[in-house]
């Protein structure tokens, strides 16, 4: 019902569309013949009708039978399906990469099925379009690589940005995804092989937010690599240089943003898999400049904040007592700390501004205090005085399993990198939690990133644990005829709806609150019923239900604030007399669908 058809045209040529509309003109598409097969944008294989094959010169270029769009899609179905077939047994990269090798011809060849596809068959096609799939894809980037997609600047092209920006073929942009490779999931700095990254969480903001795939651009800013291995690659796609520091660093960013902006100044900027210097730093120095944000400093929190608040009515307590968990942190990079901002804000807002939190965030070297030497600013407000720590017989550099013997946590959440840092003895230490249902969140990606299975969580921290992970586990059977869910705590479940609502609603900027509505919207998603069977998060199968939500969320939040200018006709006025029902509605009116659109006029 909500589902708005995909305008067939780049920008221009849809202006010219408007043009043509009064004076009847010959076609929507201002290519000819191969060149339209070989653009993703409008080809559509056999599924060109005849009169499109007629006018647009392609009689003779595709067998004779026209093919619809239905067929067209069940014979992809039908591939997919004997690749599934035919590669059983193989190891499992060998499988992982031959279905992303079929999803991306697809891509390459033809976006409008590529799309539906993807849509359709969001919950099987994430984990490889997306994490885990992605990081491996990243890891074989100069290998695997055959086309270039999205843009790439690199620090030989320091003073060519804005002009090197026109090169973009699309008039319009309106979402951008930011990596300058140096932290690549868990997997480290994998230089200008990271922008399998951006095409990632485009293709994510495709499928869950609507955004049309032709106003979206993936950019990679190249400005070197430390990975010693890659820079030895003969085969290494990238600068074969060590990476920028300091000022040289933020003079390109700094260029690269002034020549976004200039082109398409209400462009959402997603910043993506920067290490966290950069990634706090960058955020700092452009947030109330340009319309950003970081996904993995900001998305992250809200997806997590979201889960944890879930883990509190798991254990059937009202809300409020958030402020009262013992939450235990393993990794304080970003993500980490993304994350601990956020909940001390949640706790500030539940219990008064001095309340005290009672969280634990621990790094390589173990627990945070006070007496750390070289104490990074952004973890200082989380670090422990003396005092709290002598009490429950912890100090400086305390181990994981140390501090979770004596807090007793709540919760345990893990965004360190390190796959299986929840071994089996801090496991079983979760069944001594003061909870009476002691929530898990792995949260580091790819798969093997993760701080433990699923299956490894629940048979030894025990059946009664809630459990998240950020990339997919399959439910755990726990043999009594009970399932252990699991529960993907993933940042998707936000930066489409934050991304989304920022756009639709004309955001100047992203403030703290629009991120809080955002979040608090992800955690009233789920009833009490889900809950009480261990689900935190929805199914991804409504993952574009969920964004509807989410972007209505953020822009009721941005007009709030008085940062909403409007977009297009509906100016801010008009998105300030909005009930959220409508506003919902405008949101789901706006979400691009594909389906083929008619590439010429009929008469
Ligand atoms: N699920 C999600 O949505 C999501 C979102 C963002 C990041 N992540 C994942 O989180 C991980 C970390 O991301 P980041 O940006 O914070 O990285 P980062 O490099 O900034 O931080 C990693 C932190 O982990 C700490 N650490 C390393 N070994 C540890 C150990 N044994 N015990 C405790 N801490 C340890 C490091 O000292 C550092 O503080 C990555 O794997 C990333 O994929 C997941
Ligand atoms: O990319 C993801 O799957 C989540 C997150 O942004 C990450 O960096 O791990
Ligand atoms: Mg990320």
């Amino acid at each position: 019902m909500w589902r708005v058809a995909r305008s067939a045209a780049s920008s221009l040529c849809q202006s010219r569309r408007r043009i043509s509309t009064a004076i009847p003109g010959p076609c929507i598409v201002h290519k000819r013949g191969a060149d339209i097969l070989h653009d993703p944008w409008f080809n559509k294989d056999t599924g060109f009708p005849l009169t499109e094959r007629d006018r647009l010169g392609l009689r003779g270029l595709l067998p004779p039978r026209v093919i619809s769009f239905e067929q067209q899609y069940e014979r992809f179905m039908e591939s997919y399906r004997s690749l599934e077939k035919n590669t059983q047994g193989q190891p499992d990269n060998v499988v992982s990469l031959a279905k992303w090798r079929i999803l991306n011809r697809l891509h390459d060849r033809n976006e409008t099925l590529y799309y539906r596809v993807l849509i359709d068959n969001i919950k099987n096609f994430a984990p490889t379009i997306y994490t885990p799939t992605v990081g491996l894809v990243c890891q074989n980037y100069s290998g695997l690589f055959r086309r270039p997609r999205g843009m790439y600047f690199s620090a030989k092209d320091k003073g060519e940005m804005m002009s090197m920006i026109y090169n973009w073929p699309a008039q319009q942009v309106d979402m951008i995804v930011l990596t300058d490779g140096s932290r690549i999931l868990g997997l480290g700095d994998l230089g200008v092989q990271g922008i399998g990254i951006p095409i990632g969480k485009l293709d994510m903001y495709v499928a869950a937010a609507g955004i049309n795939p032709q106003k979206i651009l993936p950019v990679m800013l190249d400005v070197g690599t430390n990975n010693e291995k890659l820079l030895a690659d003969r085969l290494y796609l990238g600068l074969r240089q060590h990476r920028l520091e300091g000022d040289e660093y933020l003079a390109i960013v700094d260029e690269l943003m002034e020549a976004v902006h200039a082109r398409w100044p209400k462009a959402i900027v997603q910043f993506e898999d920067f290490q966290m210097k950069w990634a706090f730093e960058t955020l700092e120095r452009y947030r109330k400049r340009f319309c950003m944000f970081n996904d993995d400093v900001q998305g992250t929190a809200g997806v997590a904040l979201a889960g944890l608040l879930g883990s509190v009515r798991a254990q059937g307590r009202p809300l409020t007592d958030f402020a009262n968990q013992k939450i235990v942190v393993a990794g304080a990079g970003s993500a980490g700390l993304g994350v601990l901002k956020m909940a001390l804000q949640a706790v500030s807002r539940m219990a008064g501004p001095h309340a005290d939190s009672h969280f634990f965030l621990l790094d390589k070297d173990g627990l945070i205090t006070k007496e750390r030497k070289c104490i990074d600013p952004a973890a200082a407000p989380f670090a422990k005085s003396r005092g709290e720590t002598k009490e429950l017989g912890l100090c400086e550099g305390s181990s994981l399993l140390e501090v979770i013997k004596k807090v007793k946590p709540h919760v345990l959440l893990g965004l360190s990198g390190v796959g299986g840092v929840f071994n089996e003895e801090i496991l079983r230490a979760m069944k001594e939690s003061d909870s009476t249902k002691p929530a898990i969140f792995a949260m580091s990606n790819p798969t093997a990133n993760a701080e433990c299975t699923a299956e490894a969580a629940f048979k030894h921290a025990g059946e009664n644990i809630v459990f998240a992970s950020g990339s997919p586990f399959r439910n755990v059977d726990l043999g009594n005829g009970k399932t252990g869910h699991v529960n993907q705590a993933n940042n998707m479940y936000l930066f489409p709806g934050i991304g989304l609502g920022s756009l639709l609603c004309g955001a100047r900027i992203i403030t703290d609150d629009m991120l809080q509505a955002a979040a608090e919207c992800l955690a009233s998603y789920i009833t009490d019923e889900e809950i009480q069977m261990g689900i935190l998060y929805p199914s991804i199968d409504s993952i574009r239900d969920i964004t509807a939500e989410v972007g209505a969320a953020v822009v009721r939040a941005a007009v709030v604030e008085g940062v909403a200018d409007g977009r297009g006709e509906v100016g801010p006025k008009d998105l300030k007399h909005m009930s959220k029902g409508q506003t919902i509605k405008y949101v789901k009116e706006n979400m691009w669908f594909p389906v083929y659109s008619p590439l010429v006029h009929e008469k």
